[in-house]
């Protein structure tokens, strides 16, 4: 297995959006080739939002021909509980942008059952990813008990939330479920479903990526020298591996 290096937290700024994707491009091109080679297999976990913009230099030359696709298998960190095919999907987000540009298996893109209500959707999923684990496709976490993807790619809403896990809200106490549902999101669309702390944090990787002056505020909270008494679920981002904050230089405009 991956083993990151014992510096847990790792804070990367970049003069521009521009060199902010070609980093993590390389960053997950080498992870790629890392847990393919180790374990035969890839666990790539995607955020909605800006994030899926910047994967775009994984679909150019040297990475688009690389990288073993075969193997990545690709999960959401959340979903809207909506048609796959509407707009505000995440899935369909990554498929246009990403997913059908690269040679993924389509068996290995483990998008939500649509036709599910939000608890139905979260339980179905939570299943899918319990038969992965059985098949070891997903890494299961000793420490914790919950699954250890390899590599999660989370994005950050200016409010300071992960996943469609929002300040203040009951779910960011669950500590049970893999996979959970909400109806009242505070962003749009309202039912949702999302992974659990507990599963983001059993992580082996995680990438933090922050792009733009609008969640500056967020990032100065969570980085910046003051301390809030309540945490925001970003400070909640704590993995099991090795988390690296991506930001570029407007993200990274107040610290
Ligand atoms: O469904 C969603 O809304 C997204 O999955 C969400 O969790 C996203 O990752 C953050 O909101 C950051 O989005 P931006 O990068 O666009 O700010």
């Amino acid at each position: 297995m991956a083993t990151p290096s014992t510096d847990k937290k790792n804070v990367e700024v970049f003069d521009t959006e521009e060199d902010q994707a070609v980093s993590l491009a390389k960053y997950t091109a080498n992870l790629s080739n890392q847990f393919c080679k180790e374990r035969g297999a890839f666990s790539v976990v995607l955020s909605g939002g800006s994030l899926i913009n910047s994967l775009r230099k994984l679909l150019e030359p040297p990475y688009i021909d690389s990288i073993e696709w075969s193997k990545w298998h690709v999960f959401w960190l959340d979903e809207r509980v909506v048609p796959k095919d509407h707009e505000d999907s995440n899935y369909k987000l990554a498929n246009d942008g990403f997913l059908s540009k690269v040679p993924i298996l389509p068996g290995n893109v483990y998008a939500i059952n649509d036709k599910l209500s939000a608890e139905g959707a979260a339980d179905d999923y939570e299943a899918c990813l319990k038969n992965l684990v059985n098949r070891n496709v997903i890494a299961l976490s000793e420490a914790s008990g919950f699954p250890k993807f390899d590599l999660m790619l989370l994005g950050m809403g200016p409010d300071g939330h992960v996943a469609s896990l929002f300040p203040g809200h009951p779910l960011l106490q669950e500590n049970e479920k893999w996979v959970t549902f909400i109806k009242d999101s505070p962003k749009p669309p309202p039912e949702r479903i999302t992974f659990t702390f507990p599963v983001i944090n059993s992580s082996t990787y995680i990438a933090l990526v922050i792009t733009g002056a609008g969640e500056a505020g967020a990032v100065q909270t969570a980085l910046g020298k003051s301390k809030n008494s309540v945490k925001l679920p970003v400070q909640m981002v704590s993995p099991e591996g090795k988390l690296t904050w991506f930001l570029d230089k407007d993200a990274a405009s107040k610290l």
